[in-house]
């Protein structure tokens, strides 16, 4: 029985549709995130099922009942902002306890759940102060704390830890994480940092456009990507994607005498490769070169571009640790055939199809 569920929410703004036609469902319990590039939908998604916005059509469901006609606070849920929205008037302990007395909650219940909530979110010694006197994961964790407070076991959170830096932003997910799972709630996280989707969410709703383009696990988006665009928005750097040619009815690399993929009779297809799948070897024995143009090295590994003959776009390959080449350097390239992804180069949706054209019994080398 799902938790949460859209069916055929539309939302437009004026001439703008900013969610098409979404409809998925939520379990009890699972960390989901809304991912995808600026402008896609995710804010907009996020406070329509708030009911801060209102679906021009559709439906929303909470638990098996239809909430869409209900105002936010009717909807019981809990909502975090980036900008953390805390009173700057009011000390940590007025703000946790703010949304309590708005709702006329019953007093006796303040002091234990207070306690609780500070505890759980190691607001204790801050009890006092105003949220200037914080620093920003301090905030942030107030904000946390006030939405845990209310006891909605849904939560709804806009890209929350996008104010602190990188290394405070990496402690907060597995915080927010471990409360999620603590407190068995229900959680809906936007953001448009793939990192945290993928470290975080049970499930991604890769949105584009205001479409779902993907909605996954974050092991099969990376995996089993089933678009151009989802292949090219997870990893980092993006899926190297090499349109084929088609000479009779095979399908070849620019300037390769040997096929990728034989006896496929679609027009277009384009092969897809992972930096990480593709090999630098030694020229004389490649059957593929191409010359390098930079290198970047990242710490753990580098990344070498290489510009590869019919191809304007540069092939980008990562190998370990820090390697050196000369720009302009003659590099052989090679890959299992088991690391080849096939789309349809018209509309970037997956080619299942080609994959099985060209997948040996064996994982030989590709090239
Ligand atoms: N109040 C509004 N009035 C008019 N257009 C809006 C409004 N809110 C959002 N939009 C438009 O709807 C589309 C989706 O916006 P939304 O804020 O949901 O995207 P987003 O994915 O959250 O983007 P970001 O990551 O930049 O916050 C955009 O084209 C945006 O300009």
């Amino acid at each position: 029985m799902s938790y949460l569920s859209l069916h055929h929410i539309r939302k437009s703004w004026g001439n703008k549709i900013a969610l098409n036609d979404i409809s998925f469902d939520v379990q009890e319990g699972d960390f989901i995130a809304l991912l995808g590039p600026s402008g896609c939908g995710k804010s907009t998604m996020l406070r329509t099922i708030a009911g801060l916005e209102s679906a021009d059509s559709g439906a929303i469901y909470f638990q098996q009942s239809d909430v869409t006609a209900l105002t936010p606070s009717q909807r019981k849920l809990s909502m975090v902002f980036q900008s953390y929205a805390l009173f700057p008037h009011m000390n940590v302990r007025e703000n946790l306890l703010f949304g309590l007395r708005a709702r006329g909650e019953d007093k006796r219940h303040f002091a234990a759940r207070l306690h609780e909530v500070s505890k759980l979110m190691e607001l204790e010694p801050l009890l006092d102060r105003l949220p200037a006197q914080l620093s920003g994961g301090q905030q942030q964790r107030v904000a946390l704390g006030r939405a845990v407070i209310a006891n909605n076991k849904l939560c709804l959170m806009d890209e929350p830890l996008s104010n602190l830096d990188a290394k405070l932003r990496q402690s907060m997910r597995r915080e927010i994480r471990a409360i999620q799972k603590k407190l068995g709630l229900t959680m809906v996280y936007v953001t448009h940092d793939q990192t945290e989707a993928m470290s975080m969410a049970d499930k991604i709703i890769l949105l584009n456009d205001g479409c779902i383009e993907q909605h996954d696990t974050p092991d099969n988006l990376y995996n089993n990507p089933t678009s151009i665009f989802t292949a090219q928005f997870i990893g980092a750097p993006p899926m190297n994607i090499l349109p084929l040619e088609r000479r009779g009815h095979h399908h070849y690399l620019a300037t390769m005498s040997l096929p990728v993929v034989e006896n496929f009779h679609e027009d277009a297809i384009s092969l897809g490769l992972r930096a990480e799948d593709i090999q630098l070897i030694a020229v004389e024995t490649a059957s593929l070169t191409a010359r390098v143009i930079s290198h970047e090295y990242m710490g753990a590994d580098t990344l070498i571009a290489c510009a590869l003959a019919g191809y304007a776009q540069p092939l980008t390959v990562k190998v370990a640790g820090m390697k050196r080449y000369a720009e302009g350097q003659s590099v052989g390239l090679q890959w299992a055939t088991g690391a080849q992804y096939f789309f349809f180069t018209a509309d970037g949706k997956r080619c299942y199809q080609a994959e099985q054209a060209c997948l040996p019994s064996d994982n030989r080398v590709a090239v």
